[in-house]
């Protein structure tokens, strides 16, 4: 296993940042997604580290070795693509095979190889098959394999779900994670699909404009984001501003509006100065006007989501995004009072 540092990473292409000043470290058999709207520079993080492209500064190391200046194909990295980039005239175990060749593995070694990547995969039987032949989730698994094969030291993949249809995606979330897991590579993952970064990575690193805007445990990218931009792009995000009443000891007592109800919540602020909190929209409770509650409002549209019922409620200027269980339904134009759980209300940085 192999330890990926990253320093003060920055890649121009002319004038244009596509990364500027990327700082992060991979640990040993981690799981680090890189997730952020089209354009913010993940792609061009991780072909600075697979060699595709140069640096423009900074320094990337493997085990503490410097490899920024690397041929891709002396990194020992393996790396797997949105279109799958199989070879079609090559059947499945030809395409695992070519990169043992090139490395003039015994003949022995790679039909080893192939056949235990193959079965890694799930694919024993479709050895003789070409890419042709197999559905879009088969493809990306002989991408998969075929990065496997060589045993690199770290895996890079980049969308490599996207292609596929929601289902599948889903179920290959769960494969590549649990390979991942088995195989205990280092693995740096690409992606602009927040569930996805969510779902399988150890660490989530969000990016805007070149720049890491926050890297942190799933749980703590979703619940405590460091910005309201964060906020926004994982996840829905009501973001409300109060009014501070009372502070100390690391709380605050925010009051919502004129009427609402005073929360109490961690956070520092001077009382008479406002603070934005962001709180989920499963995190907000739907109650039955008279009902106790922090704030009343109105009901403006529901829909109906299998398991759930997503509301807008308006509440004085505000509208509210609700995700609430199907248990009590509101109609449109329903009065409703609001319950925030103060556990779970985050303050954001920066004034309101
Ligand atoms: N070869 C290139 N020449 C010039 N500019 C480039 C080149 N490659 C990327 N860029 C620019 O660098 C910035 C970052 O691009 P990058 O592909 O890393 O973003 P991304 O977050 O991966 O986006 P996407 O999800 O759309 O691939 C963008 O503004 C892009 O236009």
């Amino acid at each position: 296993m192999t330890e990926v540092s990253i320093l003060s990473l920055v890649k121009r292409y002319g004038t244009a940042l596509a990364v500027n000043d990327v700082t992060l470290k991979v640990n040993h058999g981690e799981f680090v997604s890189l997730l952020g709207p089209s354009g913010c520079g993940k792609s061009t993080t991780l072909k600075c580290i697979a060699g595709f492209e140069t640096v423009s500064d900074g320094r990337i190391l493997f085990d503490g070795h410097d490899i920024s200046n690397r041929e891709p194909e002396d990194r020992d990295i393996g790396m797997v693509f949105q279109s799958y980039a199989l070879f079609p005239h090559m059947t499945v175990a030809g395409n695992l095979a070519f990169g043992l060749e090139m490395r003039r593995v015994a003949r022995d070694e790679i039909t080893r190889r192939v056949a235990d990547v193959m079965e890694l995969v799930q694919l024993s039987h479709y050895a003789g098959r070409y890419p042709r032949e197999l559905s879009g989730g088969q493809q990306q698994r002989v991408a998969l394999a075929r990065a496997l094969v060589i045993e690199p030291a770290i895996l890079l993949l980049d969308e490599p779900l996207a292609n596929l249809d929601a289902k599948l995606r889903d179920e290959m979330r769960t494969f590549i994670r649990d390979l991942q897991k088995r195989v205990g590579i280092t693995t740096l993952y690409v992606t602009h699909d927040q569930g996805e970064a969510m779902t399988m990575s150890d660490r989530v690193v969000v990016m805007f404009d070149g720049r890491i805007a926050q890297a942190a445990a799933p749980e703590d990218v979703y619940d405590r984001p460091a910005s309201e931009a964060v906020a926004r792009f994982v996840g829905n995000a009501n973001i409300l501003t109060g009014t501070v009443e009372a502070a100390g000891e690391g709380r605050v007592s925010l009051r919502f509006g004129s009427e609402g109800t005073l929360v109490s919540l961690p956070g520092a602020a001077a009382p008479g100065s406002r603070l934005r909190v962001m709180a989920r929209p499963e995190q907000v409770r739907l109650t039955a006007p008279g009902a106790e509650a922090d704030a009343s409002g109105t009901v403006v549209s529901h829909y109906f989501n299998g398991g759930f019922i997503d509301y807008r409620v308006r509440v004085g200027a505000d509208e509210i995004m609700v995700h609430a269980p199907t248990a009590h339904r509101f109609a449109d134009g329903a009065a409703v009072g609001l319950a925030f759980d103060p556990a779970r209300l985050w303050p954001l940085e920066g004034a309101a």
